[in-house]
């Protein structure tokens, strides 16, 4: 049970987080969801666990305590059966008291048990970094502060447990008195007396031995208030997860006001019509960042057409990797619209984000990214192509490294790989993809000029058309067109070298 239980939730949370910008949404832009990744591995895992204890009690005890309610009416009449239910309302009705603030407490022991776990990735993640700083006193201390803090929170969780482990133990010891003084009452009120005293000690033990099969059936239950108080807490954050992600899924504008059309986010390589020449128009465009009311861009009208490449320059948070934000649909336009007319994904746009992401898996899965599989399913001529979009990329060397294109590694992409070797490896998917549009996010700033000519270079002869952000001059001379983000919501575009102004 805890393992199909845990694969059919685990799934159903993968199958809404990963639909559309869910996890996207969930990670960067709300902040009143802590740790989805801990909600859905661990809380599921311990949830799942907690149930399946759980189970197997909850789905005898119906039988046992009607069977010994039947019995325990047939030796006592009505007065057992009535008092062993009135003693189950009282102690749950005690037990829920006590288990009230354990829920409250178990969730923030769960919110800070993910916070200091996700201390621990960021160092895992960032070990070099942190190594040049030699920042391992000042980690330390950061990551003690966070151990401190969930086991304070942890303690209180234990001391308000201990109320509750007294009244469940204190409800299973009042139990055993309990069935004596069900027996005592007929006999004391004169029910038995015209028994022998052979036959009325053999009816004590046979109306003690149901009495307390019934009251055992019960406190069984009443035992699992510890474990109950916890699937409370899990529930509680599971629940909160879901609904959130349903929330998400259920504001997500995927609508297009321009066309009119709704389009599917994760449809990515369906055609959307519109004109063949065009990749995204842009009317009069607004647009800001999530915790500012101030403007980065307003009234941006522009045309991003086939053949006219585009560089985007401004300073330091202007906006610019915002604007690609809004192009894919990451961040919703403030005002005007923002069409997409092209289909995303090989012959359509692709986008190399300024932090390469390198993916788990072999150095073929690497570059096909986000392809799951090879494209077009062409066997070996596929192999011809990646060997040689690799060494396009300068990166061929990693052949050997990985010892194949199919080989598993066993080391992480991103650790150890340069900045530079990643941003080649992205212009090696760009190039296997080979999209008519190629959106670049400073895809070249950890690479010499030389190297930027020759990747911009191919990208031109392989037909695609460019939009680049970034700084650097050299990359003036790659474009036609400039639009400048100069803060303030201001803005302005410029022909470069005589180009055809497609922009207005
Ligand atoms: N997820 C976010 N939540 C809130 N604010 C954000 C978020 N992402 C970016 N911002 C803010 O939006 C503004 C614009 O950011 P953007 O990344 O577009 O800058 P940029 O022009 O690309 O800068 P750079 O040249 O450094 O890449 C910045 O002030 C940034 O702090």
């Amino acid at each position: 049970m805890y393992v199909s239980w845990r694969r059919t939730l685990t799934e159903d949370l993968h199958s809404a987080y990963f639909q559309g910008r869910v996890y996207y949404i969930l990670n960067v832009l709300r902040e009143d969801i802590d740790n989805p990744d801990q909600r859905i591995s661990q809380d599921v895992e311990r949830f799942c666990k907690q149930m399946s204890t759980m189970a197997s009690r909850l789905i005898i005890s119906p039988f046992t305590i009607s069977y010994y309610t039947y019995q325990c009416f047939h030796s006592t009449g009505w007065i057992g059966p009535v008092s062993i239910f009135g003693y189950f309302v009282v102690g749950t009705i005690a037990n829920k008291i006590l288990m009230g603030p354990i829920v409250s407490i178990l969730f923030e022991q769960e919110k800070l048990e993910g916070d200091f776990r996700f201390k621990h990735m960021q160092i895992r993640v960032n070990a070099e970094s942190a190594a040049f700083y030699r920042a391992g006193k000042v980690e330390h201390v950061r990551t003690d502060r966070r151990l401190q803090t969930l086991l304070q929170t942890q303690k209180s969780l234990i001391n308000k447990e201990l109320w509750l482990y007294i009244g469940v133990n204190t409800f299973d010891y009042l139990g055993g008195f309990l069935s004596y003084i069900i027996i005592a009452i007929p006999i004391f009120t004169g029910v038995y007396d015209g028994l022998t005293p052979g036959e009325l000690s053999a009816l004590i033990s046979k109306n003690a031995f149901v009495c307390i099969y019934l009251i055992n059936g019960f406190t069984q239950l009443i035992d699992l208030s510890t474990t109950l108080s916890d699937v409370a807490g899990y529930t509680h954050r599971i629940g909160e997860l879901r609904e959130v992600m349903d929330d998400i899924l259920r504001k997500q504008c995927d609508y297009d006001p321009a066309s009119g059309e709704s389009y599917d986010f994760d449809s990515d390589f369906n055609v959307h019509a519109g004109p063949v020449d065009t990749a995204f128009v842009l009317d009069h465009l607004s647009y800001k960042s999530p915790l500012s009311d101030q403007p980065l861009v307003e009234n941006l009208s522009l045309k991003i057409s086939q053949g006219t490449h585009l560089l985007v320059v401004g300073n330091t948070g202007t906006g610019k990797t915002s604007l690609l934000r809004v192009l894919n649909r990451l961040w919703e336009a403030h005002s005007g619209f923002v069409q997409m007319t092209t289909c995303f994904g090989p012959r359509g746009t692709l986008f190399l984000p300024q932090k390469p992401y390198m993916t788990d898996g072999t150095l073929r899965e690497q570059v096909i990214y986000p392809l799951k599989d090879i494209y077009p399913a062409s066997g070996s001529v596929d192999d011809d192509r990646i060997i040689q979009f690799l060494e396009l990329a300068g990166v061929s060397s990693l052949l050997k490294r990985t010892g194949g294109l199919d080989e598993k590694v066993d080391w992480n992409w991103s650790d150890v790989l340069s900045p530079g070797e990643m941003q080649r490896l992205s212009f090696a998917r760009l190039f296997y993809l080979q999209p008519k549009y190629a959106i670049l996010d400073e895809a070249t700033s950890a690479l010499t000029e030389e190297a930027e000519a020759q990747l911009y270079r191919t990208c031109k002869q392989l037909g695609m058309t460019l939009v680049s952000l970034g700084h650097r001059s050299s990359l003036v001379k790659y474009h036609d067109v400039q639009l400048k983000l100069c803060g303030g919501g201001q803005w302005e575009v410029t022909k470069l070298k005589g180009a055809r102004e497609e922009a207005t």
